[in-house]
């Protein structure tokens, strides 16, 4: 995905909040967007996942399938949690099973009966989460993933992310919090007085220096009543587990 002379404002009259920005975002690159508030780096984000249209400029091979979550998920909607997630999972035509196996994994099984206005900040965070990761997203927005996440659920989201860029995928998010900081190959660009530039990883990246331990990938064939079981046991021992299809549709 590459853009080009990227230029944008809200309105004619206002200033640019970015101009001429060029970037490069290729399959199974993960970006840290960093900036001070206000520097543009929502409006960057809106940008890439197709929200907003450039002013000037072309963003150019965006992938075909985007997963975009808000700073702020809009909960004032008269939808229950299950009923929202499947809602969004047929208009992606994604098999709805899917929103079970998502909320557990954002550890949100108990709220899927719960209405969307009724919860609270971190919960309604998440349900902005599960809905971008719903689609199997080739490209994955994320405007502040970490903030206001349980501690469980902030352990996870890095592993979900180095899955998501595993296949293939490309991640971009911002990150005040600096939960992503020590991710493995995270690429950092710096949005600020117009411009957007690629930065230096920062000290608590492990950088190109000292390269993450080796991996390899075991392929455990189980019973379908078992599966899950023992996916949440490996995931608790801080394991990448994903599975088949075949689980999917259990
Ligand atoms: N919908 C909008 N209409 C007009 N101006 C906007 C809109 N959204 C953002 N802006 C302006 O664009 C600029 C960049 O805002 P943006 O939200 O992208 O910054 P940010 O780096 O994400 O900030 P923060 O770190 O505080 O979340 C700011 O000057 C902001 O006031």
């Amino acid at each position: 995905m590459r853009v080009s002379n990227l230029s944008f404002r809200y309105r004619r009259q206002d200033p640019w909040v970015l101009s001429d920005v060029d970037l490069t975002l290729a399959p199974g690159d993960v970006v840290e967007i960093v900036g001070r508030n206000g520097a543009g780096k929502s409006t960057l984000l809106r940008l890439l996942a197709g929200l907003l249209t450039p002013v000037d400029g072309v963003i150019a091979d965006r992938p075909r399938v985007v997963g975009y979550a808000p700073e702020r998920f809009p909960a004032e909607q008269p939808f229950t949690v299950a009923g929202y997630l499947r809602h969004m999972a047929g208009i992606r035509r994604i098999d709805p099973r899917a929103v079970e196996i998502w909320a557990e994994r954002l550890g949100m099984e108990h709220l899927l009966g719960h209405r969307l206005p009724d919860l609270s900040k971190g919960s309604a965070h998440k349900v902005g989460l599960a809905q971008a990761l719903l689609c199997g997203p080739e490209l994955l927005i994320l405007d502040e993933p970490f903030a206001g996440l349980d501690a469980a659920t902030r352990t996870e989201l890095p592993v979900i992310i180095g899955e998501v860029a595993e296949r293939g995928g490309t991640v971009v998010l911002s990150d005040h919090q600096g939960d992503l900081r020590g991710f493995s190959g995270l690429r950092r660009v710096e949005v600020g007085e117009t411009t957007a530039r690629e930065v230096a990883p920062g000290p608590d990246d492990p950088g190109e220096a000292e390269p993450a331990e080796r991996v390899t990938i075991l392929e455990v064939t189980v019973t379908a009543s078992r599966a899950r079981e023992l996916a949440a046991r490996l995931r608790e021992e801080g394991h990448t587990v994903r599975m088949s299809e075949a689980e999917v549709a259990e």
